[in-house]
């Protein structure tokens, strides 16, 4: 498995947010998007997911570029944006069947994936009536029953607490052991081991 980005640029209302942008991500893996506010992080991770088209420039999965026909690229992508992918009138169990549903499924049950982000005592209750951490904590574990090698993830550790945010790094690092890739962007430093990780700093040339 191979996820690569050759050269790619991205204009935005007339102005280019970044170009050249290449890298090479293999099992393993994990590419850390840093750049202040604005610089096109959220960007570039739509890009990157086949969700927008670059301007120039070419994503390739295994070496075809996602936006062909041809391309298997979308069974192997678990994407997490800003917004969690949540029904605020179901309950949590009921979100993370309703996304089992649309994404090929891991070993894992619901139930265990919900125990796994502390959230097994509120299964039953509507996520309407959730706190923002826990909705992303809840968003965290429809990452653990898709069987996709691939996360795109935008700010994951947002609205998380501190034992949340070491949730997260010890799931990611898990999902990395066992040969996953992960692209993520992030506003604080990753407590994640050094040598799965590769830096992209967007807004410097
Ligand atoms: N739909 C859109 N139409 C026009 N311009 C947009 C659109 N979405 C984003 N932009 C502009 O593109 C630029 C980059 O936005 P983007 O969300 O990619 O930045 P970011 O690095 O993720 O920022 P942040 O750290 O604030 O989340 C911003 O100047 C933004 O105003």
């Amino acid at each position: 498995m191979l996820f690569s980005a050759h050269q790619l640029s991205c204009i935005r209302s007339h102005k280019t947010l970044f170009q050249n942008v290449s890298f090479e991500l293999s099992p393993g893996q994990l590419l850390l998007v840093e750049g202040k506010n604005g610089a096109g992080k959220t960007s570039l991770l739509k890009l990157l997911s086949g969700l927008r088209r670059p301007d120039s420039g070419e994503v390739k999965w295994n070496q075809v570029n996602i936006l062909q026909a041809e391309s298997d690229f979308r069974t192997y992508l678990a994407w997490l944006g800003h917004q969690n992918p949540l029904k605020e009138d179901q309950t949590a169990l009921e979100n993370l069947t309703m996304l089992g549903h649309i994404r090929q499924r891991n070993q894992i049950s619901m139930i265990e994936a919900v125990k796994t982000v502390h959230l097994g005592h509120v299964k039953h209750k509507f996520v309407k009536t959730f706190s923002a951490g826990m909705k992303r904590r809840l968003s965290l574990a429809s990452l653990l029953i898709a069987k996709t090698p691939l996360w795109i993830l935008d700010e994951p550790q947002a609205a998380l607490d501190k034992a949340g945010i070491t949730l997260f790094e010890t799931l990611a690092e898990q999902h990395l052991k066992k040969g996953g890739m992960i692209i993520m962007t992030s506003h604080h430093s990753v407590n994640i081991a050094p040598e799965y990780i590769q830096t992209l700093v967007l807004g410097h040339d």
